[in-house]
């Protein structure tokens, strides 16, 4: 008898982390979510076998329940789970961005024969929708598990069990630490760039050309800003505390910033874009996972013809050489994917400009 995965939330990442169990394990999947269009489209695209009509009745006999919610509703869930009845060994797991609020309510599953085990895998997009999910999401990314101090080993592998057809690579943090770093990577980030759009639609009652000559290193930086405002709400509240310390931090870098230009002092301002400079560039690329990496960039391309030629066309035009390309999806009526892979960085930043000045849709994972 096939196992039973129930999926909570069939967005972006849950429709990717259902689509990725699927590669690798022969199970039922069912879903609930509180956007009928969302179920609707999962279940066309086969995303999930099984609608269930209530939370209630989906983790019934689920062997493995996911929650791939807005963590405020990710956390409340869990608190329902204490009255529902639960499989027992079954496992739990949700994918928030933030750890320790959800851990901390995880505690109240103990008594009912479950084991919680926070996880988050650290990719993703700014899209929203099950209609952007994809089975290579999370392909070489790093996938943090925050295991209460004293689970069964056993049960933290059969859950990387379930998720290796993520290809991820996995990682233990506790939850503070998790929080702390993925509000300095990830959360942090994502109030600046809003900040930036924000400075920048201000200017534009002034002076409306300037979101005209908007381009290039703005959209980069800014590229997050358009992710889910109630995701993203959802993230700064959990992680107040790491989140206060970070801005005050950078409030005292940008005074110290302030002073150097207003005191004019080019070396000192030479040495902080040199020092930051030499920090980024020293960063790994990419961390290896289970799979060897490469420098690719992933494209989505329409299902007609030409499209691929297309795409090879652009590159040659600038001369930019490919090592390698597949075609990871095809299926009707959905974008497929190109995986281009390139052999330096430098060509695959090449690429992404001009697919991206020629309409297309392009992604680093
Ligand atoms: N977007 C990203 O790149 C990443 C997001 N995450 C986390 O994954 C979780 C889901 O985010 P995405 O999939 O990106 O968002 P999404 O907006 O694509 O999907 C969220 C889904 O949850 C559903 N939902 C909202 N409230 C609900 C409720 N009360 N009951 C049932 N379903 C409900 C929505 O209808 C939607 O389908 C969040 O906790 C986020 O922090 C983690 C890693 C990356
Ligand atoms: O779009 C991007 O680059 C992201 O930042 C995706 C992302 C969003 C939330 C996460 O918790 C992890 C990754």
């Amino acid at each position: 008898m096939k196992r039973t995965v129930f999926i909570v939330g069939l967005g972006l990442i849950g429709g990717s982390i259902a689509l990725s169990i699927r590669r690798e394990h022969d199970v039922h999947i069912r879903g609930f979510d509180i956007s009928e269009e969302q179920l609707k489209v999962a279940s066309s695209l086969q995303i999930i076998d099984e609608v269930a009509s209530t939370v209630e009745e989906g983790v019934k006999d689920a062997d493995l329940i996911i929650f791939a919610t807005p963590v405020s509703k990710t956390e409340q869930f869990i608190q329902d789970l204490t009255n529902y009845s639960l499989k027992a060994g079954a496992i739990v797991t949700d994918v928030g961005s933030t750890k320790r609020r959800i851990v901390d309510k995880a505690v109240c599953l103990k008594e009912k024969g479950v084991t919680f085990i926070g996880g988050h895998p650290m990719a993703g997009s700014h899209k929203t929708g099950v209609e952007a999910a994809r089975a290579h999401l999370f392909e070489n990314a790093f996938y943090i598990l925050t295991p209460a101090k004293g689970t069964d080993l056993r049960l933290i592998i059969q859950l990387q069990n379930w998720l290796k057809g993520t290809k991820a690579t996995f990682i233990e943090l506790t939850p503070t630490q998790h929080d702390r770093l993925a509000g300095a990577i990830s959360h942090f980030p994502h109030v600046i760039a809003a900040s930036l759009v924000h400075q920048i639609a201000k200017i534009e009652g002034e002076d409306p050309l300037v979101s005209r000559l908007a381009a290039g290193g703005f959209r980069d930086i800014t590229r997050i800003a358009s992710a889910s405002p109630t995701m993203w709400r959802d993230i700064l509240l959990h992680n107040k505390e790491s989140l206060l310390q970070l801005l005050e931090s950078w409030t005292s870098e940008m005074d110290q910033i302030k002073t150097l230009i207003e005191e004019e002092n080019a070396s000192a301002i030479h040495t902080y874009f040199q020092d930051a400079k030499d920090f980024r560039d020293g960063l790994p690329v990419r961390k290896k996972g289970a799979i060897p990496s490469f420098y690719d960039l992933f494209v989505d391309v329409p299902d007609h013809p030409g499209v691929i030629s297309d795409v090879t066309g652009i590159l040659a035009q600038h001369q930019i050489s490919l090592t390698n390309i597949r075609i990871l999806e095809t299926r009707e009526d959905i974008m497929g994917v190109l995986r281009l892979s390139f052999r330096s960085e430098e060509d695959r930043e090449r690429a992404q400009i001009h697919l991206q000045q020629e309409m297309y849709d392009t992604y680093i994972l």
